[in-house]
């Protein structure tokens, strides 16, 4: 269970949100949706910890968030608008680094069928500067294919990607979902989210 309670963020002296108050139980995904500046990214990038809200507390199977440390971390997967990945390695070497980075060591057979699923044969081994930005957001996706977390927070994750790879990302999401995990995401894109429960939590209306 991921809880928000009484959560306010701002930036500079704007108030983004005050008094925000949400639950996540397993087996969900909760759309975070509102316009352009409303605070979603603000929002994600607090739930892993990664901005301090001005008040409230972020909550982790009954936690604050602050008092887990790596324990939370170990149970999220974080996609940001950056890809993260790094153009001089291969598609292969950089979902070795990420997975590393989780703590976990895989075989090799296993990154390339991550890769392979997620849907870069043939491409597996170029230096990921000479792929297109979809095939670039794909070797940064094959993370989802591989992630043990419970806790997807993903901002923006159908952006650059074609009509394949967003059912293919559709489908990565429903069977965490299915799976008894959670996902929070945000999209503009009019992407049918039918996956398990869905919640949808607006801001700034
Ligand atoms: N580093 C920063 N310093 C100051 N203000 C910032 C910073 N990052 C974001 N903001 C401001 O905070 C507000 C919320 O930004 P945020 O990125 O959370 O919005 P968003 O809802 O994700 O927007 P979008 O739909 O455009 O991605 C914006 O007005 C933005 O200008």
């Amino acid at each position: 269970m991921l809880e928000v309670v009484q959560l306010e963020c701002r930036r500079g002296d704007r108030l983004l949100f005050s008094a925000l108050d949400v639950e996540v139980g397993g087996g969900t995904l909760l759309h975070v949706r509102g316009r352009n500046g409303s605070g979603k990214t603000t929002l994600l990038r607090a739930l892993c910890g990664l901005f301090t809200p001005e008040r409230g507390e972020i909550r982790w199977r009954g936690t604050p968030i602050a008092e887990l440390g790596d324990e939370y971390h170990r149970d999220l997967l974080y996609f940001g608008h950056l890809n993260g990945i790094k153009g001089d390695l291969t598609g292969v070497e950089n979902l070795r680094v990420t997975t590393t980075l989780d703590g976990e060591r895989l075989d090799e057979q296993v990154l390339w069928a991550a890769l392979a699923r997620i849907g870069l044969q043939g491409f597996e081994d170029l230096p990921t500067r000479m792929l297109s930005q979809g095939q670039k957001k794909r070797v940064a996706l094959a993370r989802l294919v591989l992630s043990r977390a419970p806790l997807w927070v993903l901002d923006e994750p159908f952006t650059a990607l074609d009509t394949a790879a967003v059912a293919l990302l559709e489908t990565l999401i429903a069977e965490h979902v299915a799976g008894g995990g959670i996902v929070v995401l945000t999209t503009h894109q009019d992407v049918p989210l039918t996956s398990g429960q869905v919640a949808r939590l607006d801001l700034g209306s």
